[in-house]
């Protein structure tokens, strides 16, 4: 009997784990959110921001919510980093992407990396969050305007391929997956929407397609 109700109780109170993946250019501010992530959600704060180095590898880091458990992975973003990025979509039930919203002069990099990830045929499926990080930030560039500069550096790669090919190179699914891009302004520093974040990961990765195969 008390094997059958230690049974009953673990199989209640069972938490199933998800994998989120924070990718980004360097410098985005990827460790700095993954780090406020464990100083809102643990016992043991995080890594305060002047202790952060830049990101050799990978940091890890997990945070238990009601019946769930996060597992966050950031990746290193530097150039010569990023080729690791693609073994780590396969197991992953969601992709947070950090821009930087402060940095005008490096948004091009930034977008050129994102539509590559963006055209991953692993994560396709794959709940995929856009975080215009920095708002803190007085020169920082809103959510609007993060959305609106992304659509404007992708039309005009659609018109030189159409140029250059004479077609449109286009696919449908990557039309909706844009269409339908949520964008979140956050403070990785100050922790602002950090949580709005969270809750967003959370509710997605619930839903994701890659639910079952995890179980
Ligand atoms: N103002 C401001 N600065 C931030 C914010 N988030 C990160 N930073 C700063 O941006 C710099 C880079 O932050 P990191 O978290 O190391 O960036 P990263 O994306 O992990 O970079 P890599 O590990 O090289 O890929 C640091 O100086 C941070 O303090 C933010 O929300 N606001
Ligand atoms: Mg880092």
């Amino acid at each position: 009997m008390y094997h059958l109700l230690k049974g009953l109780h673990e199989y209640l109170t069972r938490k199933e784990e998800f994998s989120v993946i924070i990718i980004g250019l360097d410098g985005a501010g990827k460790t700095t959110l993954l780090e406020k992530i464990k100083t809102l959600y643990n016992d043991v704060p995080g890594l305060p921001p002047d202790k952060i180095a830049p990101t050799v590898g990978q940091n890890m880091g997990k945070i238990t919510l009601p019946s769930t458990i996060l597992q966050f992975w950031d990746l290193g973003g530097q150039r010569g980093i990023r080729s690791i990025w693609p073994r780590y979509y396969d197991d992953c039930h969601a992709v947070v992407y950090v821009i930087d919203a402060d940095d005008r002069e490096r948004l091009g990099e930034g977008w050129e990396v994102f539509d590559n990830v963006l055209s991953a045929p692993q994560i396709l499926g794959v709940p995929l969050l856009l975080l215009a990080n920095k708002q803190d930030s007085p020169q920082s560039l809103s959510v609007e305007e993060i959305r609106n500069d992304y659509e404007e550096w992708h039309q005009r790669k659609i018109e030189s391929a159409r140029r250059r090919y004479g077609e449109d190179t286009e696919e449908e699914h990557r039309r909706q997956r844009i269409a339908s891009l949520d964008v979140l302004g956050v403070s990785a520093l100050e922790g602002t929407n950090v949580r709005a974040a969270v809750d967003w990961l959370f509710i997605r990765v619930q839903n994701s397609r890659r639910r079952d195969d995890s179980s």
